[in-house]
């Protein structure tokens, strides 16, 4: 792949996003750095902070600039004073609903690895979790996210809807990714109960001839709630729907360490979108502490949608040279806690140099001494 340009609409949105979107962006400079590459970053508002500015969450010349983008990064959204006032009209997640579904972002990929060097940071045994590595397919612009909602007179109402073109699609993604890996797919569902979930066993029963090679199994999402935990080495692709893709990631991400490591893709046959999985973390806002690494994880999921495998493989290398070194925020290091910025900046070093030793300049810049 020769030098490529390439439009990125940014989205740093709420919270700790800002902060953890700068430090991937300080990766992909990098990138540009060291292969020449001219990535255009195109920053816009989304979330709380567009409701300030504009009153909408989802600003029509943010719209814009994601239709018009080659690719989006997005760092998070949310704020208490909406998550503590439900009567709120106008709400931050609105605004990233909405996105996802004008952009038609069906799925959303979310990687899960046991990383070697932070087993010991994960609550769970050891021997359970090493060699983990799973890949959930949530789909995301469906379900009971976006069916029909409001109040009755004492109540209130969800309406969970698929059509079936809709788990068509985002089946096909997961089977296709299963082919790639070890060949295996779970569905996850709750077809014991709902009437969507039976749909979801039918149509993954009907295209499942179509990938032979993959073994397929379901599990209802009670039961996969505690095998993630149990045994999360039994899982390869999980396909799964909106709603209990969004808390089985969640979940996982305690096998990884911290729910900072785990970067998505939220795709679709145009566009898309690379995310991490967590939110805005508004306790950790403006403190240098929130731990970058899934956002600049996602970043490496763009370079991939970019066809830049050998880009993307680099800052997966960066991460994990990291990770060994313990350059890490404070959830994954109580004694020697890097900050935000230190973490990005450790990565996009080693993005630009391609080695493990930092000159003595760059250390004292980083502040780095205690490390190499
Ligand atoms: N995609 C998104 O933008 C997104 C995702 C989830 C939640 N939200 C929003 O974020 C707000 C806060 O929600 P929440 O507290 O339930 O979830 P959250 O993901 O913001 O935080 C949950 C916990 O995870 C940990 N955590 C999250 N991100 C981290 C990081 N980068 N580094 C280290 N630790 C991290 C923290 O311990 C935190 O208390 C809400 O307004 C919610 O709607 C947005
Ligand atoms: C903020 C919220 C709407 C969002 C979701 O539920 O999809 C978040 O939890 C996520 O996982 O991206
Ligand atoms: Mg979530």
């Amino acid at each position: 792949m020769g030098i490529l340009k390439k439009r990125i609409a940014v989205l740093p949105g709420d919270g700790i996003g800002p902060e953890v979107c700068k430090e991937a962006i300080k990766v992909l400079e990098a990138v540009s750095e060291r292969f020449g590459h001219q990535f255009e970053f195109d920053t816009q508002l989304m979330g709380a902070c567009a409701i300030d500015a504009t009153g909408d969450p989802l600003p029509e010349k943010t719209l814009d600039a994601c239709l018009n983008a080659d690719a989006i990064l997005l760092g998070a959204i949310g704020d208490p004073k909406y998550d503590n006032n439900p009567a709120a009209k106008v709400r931050p997640e609105q605004g990233l609903l909405r996105l996802r579904k004008s952009l038609g972002l069906y799925a959303n990929i979310r990687p899960v690895t046991a990383y070697d060097v932070l087993l010991e940071h994960s609550p769970l045994k050891n021997n359970r979790i090493k060699g983990a590595d799973m890949l959930i397919f949530r789909e995301l612009t469906g379900g009971i996210y976006f069916g029909d909602k409001g109040r009755t007179e004492n109540g209130a109402y969800d309406h969970c809807t698929y059509s079936k073109e809709e788990i068509v699609r985002v089946t096909h993604l997961a089977f296709q990714a299963a082919q790639t890996r070890r060949k295996k797919l779970t569905l996850v569902d709750k077809a014991n109960v709902l009437e969507t979930s039976r749909l979801w066993r039918e149509v993954v029963q009907e295209i499942s001839p179509e990938y032979s090679d993959v073994a397929v199994d379901y599990l209802f999402v009670d039961n996969a709630a505690m095998q993630v935990i149990l045994n999360p080495k039994q899982f390869d692709v999980i396909l799964t729907e909106n709603m209990f893709g969004d808390i089985i990631s969640d979940e996982a991400s305690v096998i990884a360490g911290s729910l900072g490591l785990l970067p998505s893709a939220s795709v679709g046959d145009k566009l898309a979108l690379f995310e991490p999985i967590h939110g805005s973390f508004p306790q950790a806002k403006g403190k240098n502490i929130a731990n970058p690494i899934a956002t600049i994880l996602s970043a490496a999921m763009l370079l991939e949608h970019f066809e830049l495998q050998k880009e993307a493989d680099l800052v997966k290398e960066a991460v994990q040279n990291a990770l060994d070194k313990k350059v890490l925020t404070p959830e994954l290091n109580s004694t020697s806690a890097y900050t935000t910025e230190q973490v990005g900046s450790f990565i996009a070093y080693y993005v630009v140099e391609g080695s493990e030793s930092l000159p003595h300049k760059s250390n004292i810049e980083l502040g780095l001494s205690t490390i190499i």
